[in-house]
């Protein structure tokens, strides 16, 4: 493609635009900005300006930028048409496969994290999202359950996604809301976002990956330009009521480090280290009975699996082979049936009474704690589930079971826990199921944490719906490298990784032509 050049001057001093594979914008320095990173650009006749408003990264360890430029041209004609078109064929690429001016429903809540949501929302995201054209309804919101209320009666077809500036908790209460709806499949299509103002924002780091999940302009751009990604959910039946999960279940160790640190807010994602350090002075196994629907139980099988997965939809991104978003091609591995075929409106029936036994495993051995559920990343220092799929219709269990491990594997085992490391350690039980339940011993006491909520430590059945909810990725998968440690292969010639890689992200949102509307 011919470039395009375009002479101005920004804040007095003479600049130059240039479009081509990116847009560059020379003045002292040189800057490249990809399209997917452009959020508006415009043309205004009467100042003679030519506004462009993008997010840049300008040091690998620091977080995005805002930028807002407004560049004067000489009033001459044919230079005047020029920046006309400049523009015009600026925002076009930057809307490649996008609605421009998503309408958004954000709900923001004030008590998240460290406290500091409301503010970080009006000075950091929200000038991004009004720069993007888009249309905002925002909330505060005032107790446990108001995002619940609002999702539960959202006026569907008045938004293109729901935003939750929180942490992981305001997201489940949405989940839970929709699926209280009255067109409850309907509401779980709305694609839902985060923007990280949480302490652990799971979701924020599986979207966005460990070095942007924390990042509010980054989430941003999601909210702008993310496409939609079904994803798996659960639903947990815990005496008789129905509670729809889409993160994770705990016990033991994983859960106390959580729930019983709900005191320590303000330090931030600390809370869990503090948490993790006490919990292993006690050491104590959790006294409760698993059993499972399982699928796949061969680790290095669900590693080959989420390479071969991320290697599909990396190639179709690329050579444009398909319009829609990744997931929704893609065929679950158990052979469930998808939900999208299904053309009720409620939410799917469940399959598994709670005496079901046919094909159930029941695990003999004492833990130390269990974990289970959907996406990597658990928080900053945990990636609990490396080889977890968005869409593969099951869920990913993880027992560390008692005997086989001690306090000094568990400190060795910090370092490598925000690759994964952990997952190739003996002493965890990995399996991929449809289906678990369990069953406290006798005067079991504990915590049961649910996406980070506090349940009674009590009996529960959980079964997976597949691609039931829908999420904005900018990639279609879930963001986190995870590598096989080269004295594990099987299978593999060289250390292979499952890799982030931003102009994959570009290019297939340039390839799925994929619209949120
Ligand atoms: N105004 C409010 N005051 C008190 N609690 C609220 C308010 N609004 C929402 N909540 C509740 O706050 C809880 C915590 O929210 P959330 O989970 O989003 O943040 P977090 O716990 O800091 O983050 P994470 O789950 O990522 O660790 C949720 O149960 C939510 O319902």
């Amino acid at each position: 493609m011919a470039e395009r050049e375009l002479s101005l001057a920004i804040d007095g001093r003479p600049a130059k635009l240039i479009l081509g594979e990116d847009l560059r914008i020379i003045r002292q320095d040189v800057q490249q900005v990809p399209f997917y990173q452009v959020v508006n650009a415009s043309y205004h006749r009467d100042s003679c300006k030519v506004y462009i408003a993008y997010i840049i990264k300008q040091s690998k360890k620091k977080p995005y930028a805002f930028i807002e430029l407004n560049g004067l041209v000489k009033e001459d004609e044919n230079i005047l048409r020029l920046a006309m078109e400049f523009a015009e064929v600026l925002h076009e690429k930057a809307y490649q496969g996008v609605k421009y001016g998503r309408r958004i429903r954000v709900l923001v809540n004030p008590n998240g994290g460290v406290g500091k949501a409301v503010a970080i929302f009006s000075k950091r995201v929200e000038p991004v999202l009004k720069a993007a054209g888009c249309v905002l309804d925002v909330s505060e919101t005032t107790h446990n359950g108001y995002a619940f209320d609002i999702a539960k009666s959202l006026a569907l077809d008045s938004y293109d996604a729901v935003a939750t500036v929180s942490g992981d908790g305001l997201v489940h209460e949405v989940l839970n809301g929709f699926a209280n709806h009255a067109e409850p499949r309907k509401a779980l299509s709305m694609p839902v976002a985060p923007i990280p103002t949480g302490s652990g924002n799971g979701l924020s780091l599986n979207l966005l990956g460990l070095e942007d999940g924390f990042d509010v302009t980054r989430a941003a751009l999601n909210l702008i330009k993310g496409q939609p990604m079904n994803v798996d959910v659960f639903s947990v039946i815990q005496n008789g009521k129905r509670t729809l999960s889409f993160m994770s279940q705990a016990l033991g160790l994983m859960a106390d480090l959580d729930i019983g640190t709900e005191h320590l807010r303000w330090m931030g994602d600390t809370r869990f280290i503090y948490g993790l350090l006490r919990g292993l002075i006690k050491f104590k196994p959790c006294d409760v009975q698993l059993s499972y629907k399982g699928v796949e139980m061969d680790k290095h099988q669900m590693f080959q699996t989420l390479q071969s997965r991320r290697a599909g939809t990396d190639a179709s991104a690329s050579l444009g082979l398909s319009t829609l978003p990744t997931s929704a091609t893609s065929t679950s591995i158990n052979g469930n049936e998808d939900h999208k075929d299904d053309t009720s409106t409620g939410l799917p029936d469940l399959k598994y009474s709670t005496n079901d036994t046919e094909d159930w495993t029941t695990f003999d051995e004492e833990m130390f704690y269990l974990y289970a559920g959907k996406g990597p990343f658990v928080g900053r220092d945990l990636m609990a589930f490396p080889v977890s799929l968005p869409d593969d219709g099951l869920i990913d269990i993880l027992v560390h079971c008692y005997a086989k491990t001690s306090r000094l594997e568990m400190l060795g085992s910090f370092e490598g826990a925000p690759r994964g490391e952990q997952y190739w350690y003996d002493s965890i039980h990995y399996v991929k199921a449809s289906a678990y339940r369990i069953q406290p011993k006798s005067k079991a006491k504990g915590c049961l944490s649910i996406d980070g909520e506090a349940f009674p430590f009590e009996a529960f059945q959980l079964e997976v719906h597949p691609k039931l909810a829908t999420l904005l990725s900018p990639k279609g998968y879930y963001a986190a490298e995870f590598s096989e440690p080269s004295g594990k292969k099987k299978g593999t010639q060289k250390k292979e990784s499952v890799r982030e890689d931003d102009q994959n992200e570009e290019q297939g949102m340039k390839n799925r032509l994929w619209c949120c509307a």
